[in-house]
């Protein structure tokens, strides 16, 4: 089961503020552009899915979040600061679509280790195995656990420092459908708590879960919405069927 993530004394600033503010971003690869002028909002305090097909250039949009991708034009301002900042180490927590953990160390051991790289308090590491249900591999090595708890393990270490900003590339992949709501659940709870979480998917039918869906094609924001307007928009019933209508639509 998992459980509760924030610390009770934790206080984050109002909800309601931009957590991420993206004007003009560009980012070009030798054949083009594959961010092209990118420009949005994301408020604190809520839970965005980035959506898009295959190739739109969304893990490159949430690497200039966490401030690991090179822009060669416009501004991406997080929690007041440029991306990347110092400031903001200890602030926003990633995890990669291809867990970045390492494989010869057991799960308590791999946390531990970056427990002490981020100065956690004691108890931290048993608190975010258990906040991501993998309580009972705790003493497993990496590489030995399937590939949806390898993601965990990855979002474990993301939310090791109790993030304001959690950025989290197709999280979970490889999950069961109790455990997606759990995890659904958790980004709820930590939103409510004034954090701010960022999530790319495929699963369009998680996509109805979050507060704002932020749909880039081909490098550029299509549209940015809640899921009920996007389905009032195209007349569709559903997110997967507005998707697909945006998309088509557009391309
Ligand atoms: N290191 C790189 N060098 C050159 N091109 C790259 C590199 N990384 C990504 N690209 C290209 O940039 C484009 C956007 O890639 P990106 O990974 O951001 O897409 P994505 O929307 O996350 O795709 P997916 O949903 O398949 O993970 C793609 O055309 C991809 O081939």
């Amino acid at each position: 089961m998992i459980q509760s993530l924030l610390e009770p004394d934790r206080r984050r600033a109002p909800a309601g503020d931009p957590a991420i503010i993206a004007r003009s971003l560009r980012v070009n690869r030798p054949d083009g552009a594959v961010l092209d002028g990118v420009s949005f909002e994301v408020r604190q305090g809520t839970v965005t899915g980035l959506l898009g097909p295959s190739g739109a250039g969304k893990t490159t949009l949430l690497r200039t979040i966490v401030g690991v991708q090179q822009v060669n034009a416009g501004t991406i301002t997080v929690l007041g600061h440029r991306a990347g900042s110092r400031q903001l180490r200890s602030r926003v927590g990633y995890a990669t679509q291809e867990p970045a953990i390492y494989p010869d160390l057991t799960v308590t051991e791999l946390l531990e280790y970056f427990a002490a790289v981020l100065g956690c308090d004691d108890g931290r590491v048993d608190e975010v195995i258990a906040t991501v249900g993998l309580d009972e591999h705790s003493r497993i090595r990496v590489d030995r656990l399937s590939g949806g708890q390898k993601a965990r393990a990855n979002l474990a270490v993301a939310l090791l420092g109790s993030p304001d900003l959690l950025v989290l590339d197709e999280p979970t992949v490889g999950s069961d459908p109790r455990l997606r709501r759990e995890l659904w659940s958790l980004f709820d709870r930590m939103a409510a708590d004034g954090a701010t979480v960022l999530v790319s998917s495929h699963m369009l039918d998680e996509a109805s879960r979050c507060g704002q869906l932020l749909l880039v094609q081909h490098g550029r924001v299509l549209a940015q919405d809640t899921p009920a307007n996007l389905r009032a928009r195209t007349g569709t019933d559903n997110v997967e069927e507005a998707f697909l209508s945006l998309t088509e639509g557009s391309s």
